[in-house]
């Protein structure tokens, strides 16, 4: 058994890992990031990268179609075999010898295998072949292992081998017919990816789409996604799924049912923590790490957790921002350096709780940030919401003929700033960052009438919505 001593330990090398390792040898810490499966986690190799590889090609035939003079030349189908080989280039097929390069080029140790916490500021890693090794922190562990997809509990599902967002992003071929269960962010996504590959589809919701959004974002991506062919069924409960020989049965309580060659189960994440000895340190696994915003785990002073294990953003910017903060108070704790810890300061993940930009990648694409009208109101915020139809912007009917879409506007009306904003329609994922930028920035009303919008882009959607509004006097 080897032992050794390092400043930090970083428990799972995904997006959250990665970057807490390296802004805290930026810092002047020694780092390992301990590893148990590829090195860039689920992000690079079965989340956000192969999904929105496996979007993006019929995104652009549509966005094609949708344009006089160009739908003409669209004359042939989309190549599945070569979308799904894009794919497999955004995940170096999955190999992670190029992170693993840039882990090394870093300064950052790596060490490979399972690790758990077996002592305070102690770590020990088994690897693959058995062997152990003891790592100790001098400062500080931060778990970052990530969350698993969720199973819940109907009839006969676990043992129908269901997919999970894992293996509908790295299939290898296309199913002729898919059933979906869930109506988050994974289901509609996945729903709009396998439609555009000719797959026959059925959501299976047991709400509307999207909850937690605005309510116009679920509806109009259930309408599209029924324009593309998607069999949605909402307010819908799965209960009971059985795998015969040729495919899947879905039963649901309304009494219908939905055969087909797979189901994908996109119902939410759990977190990874049930194997990585939370019990030793007086931690219950199976549980969500809960952090203060310099993500320092309650009751201890050399504990740290990163990412979806924390349950405060399940999105790779969002864990990276975490990861920036931590890695940094990390090493000024550790220097002696004063920390910088009031919100908005240098050392903590504030815009978790203000403002979280997402961008779901359906066609529509919905893009959001802050909170929602009803998140405002239940916050006790007097709001005011500012609606508006995106197409009747100049420069949304020159991207798209008939270009439909809607945005909102949530305006705090005591301070006059922005408290949240969402788009639904084609691109207008490349409107978010300006919204973030207007919140984050708390740039009142009549400030943001000086941010003029390039004419004619989809921007003016911002001088619309100002215009609706109607322009402070004071
Ligand atoms: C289908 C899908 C699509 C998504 N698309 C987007 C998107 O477009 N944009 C976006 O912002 N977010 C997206 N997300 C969310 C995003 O993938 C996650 O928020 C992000 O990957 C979380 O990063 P993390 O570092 O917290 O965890 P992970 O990336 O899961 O990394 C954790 C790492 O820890 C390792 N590990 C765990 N336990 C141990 C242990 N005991 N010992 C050693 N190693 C261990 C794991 O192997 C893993 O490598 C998507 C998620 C899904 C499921
Ligand atoms: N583009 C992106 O940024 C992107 C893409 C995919 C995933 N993600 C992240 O990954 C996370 C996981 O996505 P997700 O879609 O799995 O979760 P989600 O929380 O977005 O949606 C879960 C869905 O499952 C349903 N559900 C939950 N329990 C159920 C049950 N027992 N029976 C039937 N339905 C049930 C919910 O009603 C909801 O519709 C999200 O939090 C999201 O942040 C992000």
């Amino acid at each position: 058994m080897q032992s050794t001593e390092y400043d930090l330990i970083v428990l799972g090398a995904g997006a959250g890992g990665e970057n807490v390792a390296d802004r805290a040898v930026q810092g002047g810490l020694t780092t390992v990031l301990v590893e148990h499966e590829l090195v860039g986690g689920e992000c690079s190799y079965w989340a956000c990268m192969p999904s929105k590889a496996l979007l993006r090609s019929a995104q652009v035939l549509r966005a094609a179609r949708q344009v006089a003079g160009a739908g003409e030349a669209v004359v042939g189908e989309l190549d599945v075999r070569a979308v799904l080989a894009r794919r497999d280039s955004f995940t170096s097929n999955w190999s992670d010898e190029g992170q693993v390069r840039w882990v090394d080029g870093a300064g950052i140790s790596l060490a490979r295998g399972h690790g758990r916490i077996t002592g305070p500021k102690e770590v020990t890693v088994t690897a693959a072949d058995g062997s152990t090794s003891v790592l100790t922190a001098r400062h500080a562990v931060s778990v970052v292992t990530g969350s698993d997809p969720l199973i819940p509990d109907i009839d006969g599902l676990r043992e129908a081998s269901p997919w999970t967002s894992r293996e509908a992003t790295s299939a290898k071929s296309v199913p002729a017919s898919l059933a979906i269960i869930g109506g988050g962010v994974v289901a509609t996504e996945m729903a709009t990816a396998y439609a555009g590959f000719g797959t026959a589809v059925t959501l299976i919701s047991r709400s509307g789409l999207l909850a937690g959004m605005e309510p116009f974002a679920g509806e109009l991506v259930a309408k599209a996604l029924r324009a593309q062919g998607v069999t949605v069924l909402l307010d819908t409960e799965t209960t009971r799924v059985t795998r015969s020989g040729d495919g899947v049965v879905v039963e649901t309580g309304g009494g219908s049912v939905v055969t087909a060659e797979e189901v994908l189960v996109a119902t939410g994440r759990t977190p990874r923590t049930r194997d990585i000895g939370l019990e030793t340190i007086g931690l219950t696994p199976g549980d969500w790490l809960k952090t203060d915003d310099t993500m320092l785990v309650p009751g201890f002073d050399w504990l740290y957790a990163v990412g979806d294990v924390t349950k405060r953003a399940l999105l790779t910017h969002q864990v990276k921002y975490q990861a920036r903060a931590a890695g940094d108070v990390i090493a000024a704790r550790a220097a002696g350096a004063p920390v910088s810890d009031a919100p908005w300061g240098v050392h903590v993940a504030t815009a978790d709780h203000a403002a979280v930009p997402q961008v779901t990648f359906t066609d529509p694409e919905v893009a959001s940030v802050g909170l929602t009208a009803q998140a405002a109101r239940q916050a006790g915020y007097e709001i005011r919401t500012v609606d508006y139809e995106i197409g009747n912007v100049a420069g949304a009917s020159v991207h798209a003929d008939g270009y439909t879409g809607t945005a909102r506007m949530v305006v705090d009306e005591q301070r006059k700033v922005i408290l949240g904003v969402t788009f639904v329609g084609p691109d207008v994922s490349e409107l978010l960052q300006a919204a973030t930028i207007a919140i984050v920035g708390e740039v009142p009303l009549d400030r943001l009438w000086h941010a003029v919008p390039a004419y004619p882009t989809v921007n003016e959607i911002w001088l619309r919505l100002l215009e609706t509004y109607g322009r402070p006097t004071t």
